[in-house]
């Protein structure tokens, strides 16, 4: 039997070292802070593998307890279509922490889709399985906030994976909304009507941001179809007014995003039940899966 001393020092696969970290390029810019390519090469021989490395902007040094969370509701996630934890870097002391996640060359469906003239049931089946990621988020009570194509990775011609939880919220048992005030530039065409007017986030205002997320899937996030392009063009000239405000009275006279070219009519209904004025009467993913089911077959 080897004894301890011979053994292999028992290196937690989940701690990465700063000196190790070989930075190849940025993938993405956030309000907070930035996800980076790096290589993580402790043997230093260009054999180490690729990682994805999400940093914060550092204030003055302190970490925010909102980033920490972020961290560990990612690191509590075990989903085929959730983006997999790797691991954290610390630095100072703890003072600095970034995430390491899987890296998926492949990009977000922002980059996939228009590159590739997917037909319709291989972006029905991709809907499904942000469905599916999206029904295990709710499963143990996280609202994500920020559903959107470009926070899809694409794994391969078959698998995406939600890739980004920037913005998720743990909803406490018997709540129903979680309430902020965004500074950040917030994604509005993806916002629900309740949340652009009260900011009351739910599972609900998810699902409303799926029915977009579903859209810019159909359209191959085509960006002369893009949802802000389409919500200006339906806001005509609002010189001057504030955005929000002509987007939620177009909102509240029923008017929505456009049914995508060579869009199958029950997609378009099942896109129209996700933007229901009334978050209750929106689907849940779950039924919303079974949807998709039927229309695939
Ligand atoms: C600090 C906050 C913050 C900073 C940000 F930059 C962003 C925006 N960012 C999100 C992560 C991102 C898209 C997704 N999902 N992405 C992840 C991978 C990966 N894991 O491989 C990847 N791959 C890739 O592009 O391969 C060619 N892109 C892309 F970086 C945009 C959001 C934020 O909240």
């Amino acid at each position: 039997d080897i004894s301890p001393s011979e053994s292999l020092p028992n290196t937690d696969p989940s701690v990465f070292h700063k000196r190790y970290l070989k930075k190849l390029r940025d993938l993405g810019e956030g309000h907070f802070g930035k996800v980076t390519l790096y290589q993580y090469d402790p043997a230093n021989d260009g054999t180490g593998e690729r990682v994805a490395v999400k940093a914060l902007k550092q204030e003055n040094g302190s970490v925010p307890n909102g980033w920490i969370k972020e961290i560990e509701i990612l690191k509590s996630l075990y989903h085929s279509n959730i983006v997999k934890y790797k691991g954290c870097c610390t630095e100072m002391g703890g003072q600095v922490v970034q995430l390491i996640m899987e890296y998926l060359p492949l990009g977000s469906l922002r980059e996939y889709l228009p590159k590739r003239k997917l037909g319709v049931p291989q972006c029905l089946m991709f809907a499904q399985q942000i469905c599916q990621g999206m029904e295990y988020l709710h499963t143990k009570r996280y609202i994500h906030r920020d559903l959107a194509a470009r926070n899809v990775l694409v794994e391969n011609d078959s698998l995406v994976k939600i890739g980004d939880f920037g913005l998720t919220k743990y909803i406490p048992e018997g709540e129903i909304y979680y309430r902020v005030r965004e500074d950040g530039d917030s994604p509005v065409f993806w916002y629900a009507i309740e949340c652009l007017k009260e900011s009351k986030f739910s599972f609900a205002s998810d699902i409303w941001s799926f029915g977009v997320t579903l859209y810019e899937i159909l359209t191959r996030c085509d960006h002369r179809q893009s949802p802000p392009t389409k919500f200006f063009e339906m806001m005509e000239e609002t010189k001057g007014q504030m955005t929000v405000m002509v987007l939620i009275k177009l909102l509240e006279k029923q008017l929505r995003l456009p049914c995508p070219r060579e869009c199958p009519h029950e997609v378009k209904v099942l896109m129209d039940q996700c933007w229901a004025a009334d978050p209750a009467q929106r689907p849940l993913f779950r039924s919303i899966i079974e949807k998709l089911e039927a229309i695939r077959q």
